[in-house]
C-alpha cells in the first residue's frame, strides 16, 4: 500500500458482498412477491465503512479479499468516492446478500451467503499488502469459507504488530479469536457481545459489566450498539450512553458499519469521547434514515450528531 499516505484509515474486508436490497411493502413468505425496484451494490461491513468515511471527508484504503471477477465493479463504485482500492483477488465471484426491507414497519430480513473461498496463498499475499497499511485499521465482517480461525487470529496479530490501532467489528468465533490481539476498539451489538461471553446480557448494567470485562482483557475502547436504544461507549475512562434523536426508519442495514466509520474518523481526528460518541451516533442515525437507494448526506450526519442525547454513566 505504498503511496497511500493520504489515507489515515484502512478497512479490511475478508468477505465483501454485493447487497441486493429488495423493498417490499410487506414480505409474504411462500407467495410471489413483486418489488417495484431493486438495488444491487458493493457492500459488506468494511466496504460500507469506507463509503461512510468518504461521506465524512476521510479518504480510506480499502483492502481485503475479493472475487477476481468483481474487482472492477467494486473499484468503479469506490474510486469516484476517493476510496483507494487495494484488494487481493481470489478466484471466482463475490457473494450476493439479500436484504428484504419492508416499508410497512421497517422489518429487514437478511439472507447472507457464505462468500468466496479464501485460497491458501490469499492470506500471506494480503499480509504482504498490509505491511504498509495505515496506522488505524478497521477489520469488519464475517470470515470467508476456507479461512481457518488460527490464520485469522494470526492476521490480527500481524496487523497489531508495530503498534497499529485496530478496530474490530465481527461476530461469532471470529470475534473471540480477534481478542488476543488486543484490538484498540471493538463494536459488537448486544447479542454479539453476549455470544462471545457465553451468557445472556439483559439490561444496561449487564451490558456495562460485559463491556468492562473486554476492557480488562486489554481492549482499550468498547462500543456496544443497541439498536434504537442507542449505544454504550467506553472510550478510555469515559462511560457514556448515547441515544440518537428519533428518525424515520428506511433500513437498519449498515447502521453498525456507519457507527464504526464515525468512530474511526473520530479517532483519526483526535476527538474527545463525547464528540466521538456524537459523531458515531450521527452516522448510524443518518444511515438508518437515509433516502431509499441513496447514501446519507454529511449535513444530516452533523445535524443528527448534535441532536444526540448523551448520558454519563
Ligand atoms: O459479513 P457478514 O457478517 O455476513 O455481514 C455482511 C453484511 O453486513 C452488512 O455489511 C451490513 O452490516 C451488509 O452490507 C452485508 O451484506
Amino acid at each position: 500500500m505504498a503511496g497511500d499516505t493520504l489515507a489515515r484509515i484502512g478497512t479490511v474486508s475478508l468477505n465483501p458482498a454485493f447487497d441486493l436490497t429488495i423493498p417490499l411493502e410487506r414480505l409474504e413468505p411462500g407467495e410471489v412477491n413483486r418489488a417495484a425496484a431493486t438495488e444491487l451494490r458493493p457492500a459488506g461491513k468494511g466496504i460500507n465503512v469506507s463509503v461512510m468515511l468518504s461521506i465524512l471527508g476521510e479518504p480510506s484504503v480499502a483492502t481485503g479479499l475479493l472475487g477476481a471477477e468483481d474487482v472492477a465493479a467494486f473499484e468503479a463504485f469506490l474510486r469516484p468516492m476517493g476510496v483507494i482500492c487495494r484488494f487481493e483477488p481470489v478466484p471466482g465471484r463475490c457473494r450476493i446478500n439479500v436484504k428484504v426491507v419492508e416499508t410497512a414497519g421497517g422489518r429487514v430480513t437478511d439472507i447472507n451467503s457464505p462468500g468466496t473461498a479464501a485460497t491458501a496463498d490469499a492470506i500471506p499475499a494480503l499480509q504482504q499488502r498490509l505491511l504498509t497499511a495505515p496506522e488505524l485499521m478497521v477489520v469488519s465482517g464475517s470470515l470467508p469459507p476456507g479461512l481457518p480461525l488460527g490464520e485469522w487470529s494470526g492476521l490480527m496479530q500481524h496487523l497489531a504488530a508495530g503498534g497499529r490501532r485496530i478496530i474490530v467489528d465481527t461476530s461469532g468465533p471470529a470475534f473471540g479469536a480477534a481478542l488476543p490481539a488486543k484490538p484498540f476498539l471493538v463494536k459488537p451489538n448486544r447479542s454479539e457481545l453476549a455470544a462471545v461471553l457465553g451468557r445472556p446480557l439483559v439490561g444496561r448494567e449487564a451490558l456495562l459489566q460485559a463491556a468492562l470485562e473486554l476492557q480488562q482483557q486489554g481492549v482499550r475502547q468498547v462500543v456496544v450498539s443497541d439498536g434504537a436504544e442507542g449505544a454504550l461507549f467506553l472510550l478510555g475512562d469515559a462511560r457514556l450512553w448515547v441515544r440518537p434523536p428519533p428518525v424515520p426508519l428506511t433500513t437498519t442495514v449498515g447502521a453498525g458499519d456507519a457507527m464504526v466509520a464515525g468512530l474511526a474518523a473520530a479517532l483519526a481526528r483526535g476527538h474527545d469521547a463525547e464528540a466521538a460518541a456524537r459523531l458515531a451516533t450521527g452516522c448510524a442515525a443518518a444511515a438508518v434514515s437515509r433516502p431509499a437507494s441513496a447514501l446519507p448526506a454529511a449535513a444530516e450526519i452533523t445535524r443528527l450528531a448534535a441532536a444526540a442525547h448523551i448520558e454519563r454513566l
